[in-house]
């Protein structure tokens, strides 16, 4: 390759930072313009041009040219501006370009293109995408369940690119060492089937065993490519979501972030809630809005934590209630997914069992003190459900987290209102400082983008072998003590503007936890050094 195309190689393109001695040294004189500025500058410049964007896709648009061509200076900036930059990178803006991905493409960013039509060519492509690349971490999504948004085929690859970002910015993992993958095996949009401008198949979604055997090919081809690879998954549809992490994650080193990512960020804002009212775990009543990937990964999660306290199996059930389409899960329903079974009730539990079909009879009857919503149903969370709820319950824990923000079950400021400050609120996407009577509420972000970097460098520089369920116990009991519970209107969770400092804590905690249990495959004589070694920092 010409030396001149290093200002084409993002990993290594430095721009106007080339100093004239590398200029000379790489034959890139008189190709640049003559000032050799440092990278503070240049990312002063990068920051003032985004500021004067005027909507939030315009900025993310103009992020990604700059991602596009020097990785360095993108998360240099980034770095510089975590809280801000978070909701224009990430969730809710990256919503926006899923659903446009085709009509705005401009570049494929170093993702992986996977087709089903093609799976003899899923080696080759993987291999191209990393180039010389040593691939620790991969994210994919094969696009069914992206956020609450749906289906959206090729054009999900936004979110694994996306997700990336957060890895690297939250908690440094190297951005050369990161690969982001779309398994296309077509769509169920309508919208995008008839699209003539849509870039991915056009055509339905293979199903069944054609669609596992992909599956089974691409971890097996990534496994052979890149040995120790931490596999994350991302937005996959319901049913394939859990059917896949249970395939693998007993040998395999995978991760499903809406399932366990999702469960562990939830424990830790309950956690959190339980701190600031000063209640027990076990003395509550959860209910879970919308019962698919996210709710029943909580759902488990918060039922270990029970266990882990003391309480068995049978008992710690007693305390969940799941409310889908459907309204109250009962045992005797035939259209619950093997993950709703455990926790679905009995009839005989209520004198009006058969009208429990909607959130607000449900509430009254269960009586809940925890209420998550991960439904994707806008606005279900209504001032008569939370009143409902409220008058039963002196400090009621509510964390609508479905995303992105036209999807939310109810915004922070009407919850704080509807309880009169009572709420103990987490949403999904930010949500800003709520005053009322005198008190400025924090509102927590229960986003598994606060936990899944650190969980993900944590697994990583230990070489764990796999991903166990302590490993992610570790993580959601480590955000515990960085709040101050005792200000009034404190959050749950803490601040996304420390997102990089506690996500090293988070990656201490899981990488000991691996450590301990001896899943380590090199020796690590301190996990801190450990994490040290494996972050990278942007300098040039
Ligand atoms: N904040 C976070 O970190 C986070 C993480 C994962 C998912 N989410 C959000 O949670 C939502 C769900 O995501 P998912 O991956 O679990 O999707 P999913 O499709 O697996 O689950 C959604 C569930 O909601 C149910 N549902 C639909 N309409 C309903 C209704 N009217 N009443 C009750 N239940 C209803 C569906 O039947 C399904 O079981 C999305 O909006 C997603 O963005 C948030
Ligand atoms: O992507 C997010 O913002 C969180 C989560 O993974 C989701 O699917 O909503
Ligand atoms: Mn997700």
């Amino acid at each position: 390759m010409p030396t001149r195309n290093i200002l084409n190689d993002p990993f290594k393109n430095k721009g106007t930072a080339f100093t004239l001695t590398e200029r000379q040294q790489l034959g890139l004189t008189g190709t640049l313009p003559p000032k050799v500025q440092t990278l503070d500058q240049q990312a002063e410049q990068v920051y003032a041009q985004y500021s004067k964007k005027s909507s939030n896709l315009e900025k993310r648009l103009f992020l990604m040219t700059i991602f596009n061509e020097n990785r360095v200076l993108f998360y240099k900036v980034f770095s510089q501006h975590v809280a801000e930059f978070m909701p224009i990178v990430y969730d809710p803006t990256i919503a926006t370009t899923v659903e446009n991905y085709s009509q705005l493409f401009v570049q494929p960013q170093d993702a992986a293109f996977l087709s089903i039509d093609n799976p003899e060519t899923i080696k080759e492509s993987l291999k191209d995408a990393a180039g010389d690349r040593d691939i620790r971490l991969l994210v994919v999504t094969d696009g069914e369940g992206i956020l609450g948004i749906g289906d959206w085929g090729t054009q999900g690859v936004d979110i694994t690119v996306g997700k990336l970002m957060v890895y690297t910015a939250a908690a440094g993992i190297n951005p050369r060492q990161v690969l982001p993958v779309v398994l296309d095996v077509g769509t169920n949009n309508q919208q995008l089937l008839h699209d003539p401008l849509y870039l991915g198949n056009q055509h339905p979604r293979v199903q069944g065993a054609k669609y596992d055997a992909f599956i089974n090919q691409f971890v097996k081809a990534v496994e052979t490519l890149f040995p120790n690879v931490y596999l994350h998954f991302e937005d996959f549809g319901r049913d394939n979501a859990a059917n896949i992490l249970n395939r693998f994650k007993g040998n395999n080193l995978v991760f499903n972030d809406d399932i366990q990512g999702t469960g562990i960020i939830v424990l830790a804002g309950i956690l959190g809630a339980l701190n600031i009212s000063k209640q027990k775990l076990t003395d509550q009543r959860y209910l879970c809005f919308g019962a698919g990937t996210a709710g029943v990964g909580i759902t488990q999660r918060i039922f270990e934590e029970m266990v882990n306290l003391g309480l068995s199996p049978q008992e710690a059930r007693k305390h969940f209630y799941m409310v889908d389409k459907q309204g109250l899960l009962f045992d005797d329903m035939s259209n619950l997914t093997p993950e709703q079974k455990p926790f679905a009730r009995s009839r005989s539990e209520f004198d009006n069992a058969d009208d429990l079909t909607d959130l607000l009879s449900t509430v009254k009857a269960v009586q809940p003190t925890i209420m998550v919503g991960t439904s994707t149903q806008a606005g279900a969370f209504t001032e008569r459900v939370v009143k409902e709820m409220a008058a039963h319950t002196e400090r009621p824990i509510i964390f609508p987290i479905s995303n992105p923000t036209k999807l939310i079950e109810a915004h922070a400021d009407d919850l704080i209102k509807w309880t009169d400050g009572k709420a103990l609120v987490a949403t999904g996407i930010p949500s800003k400082n709520v005053d009322y009577n005198g008190v400025s509420y924090e509102i927590g972000q229960a986003n598994n983008a606060l936990i899944y970097p650190g969980l993900g460098l944590g697994a990583i520089a230990s070489t764990a072998r796999v991903l166990n369920d302590k490993m992610i116990s570790a993580a959601a009991h480590s955000l515990g003590g960085i709040i101050d519970v005792k200000k009034p209107g404190a959050a749950v969770l803490p601040p996304v503007s420390k997102l990089y400092e506690f996500s090293e804590t988070v990656a201490e905690a899981v990488a000991k936890s691996a450590v301990d249990q001896r899943l380590n495959q090199r020796p690590i004589e301190s996990v801190v050094d450990a994490i040290k070694e494996t972050k990278w920092e942007p300098k040039y």
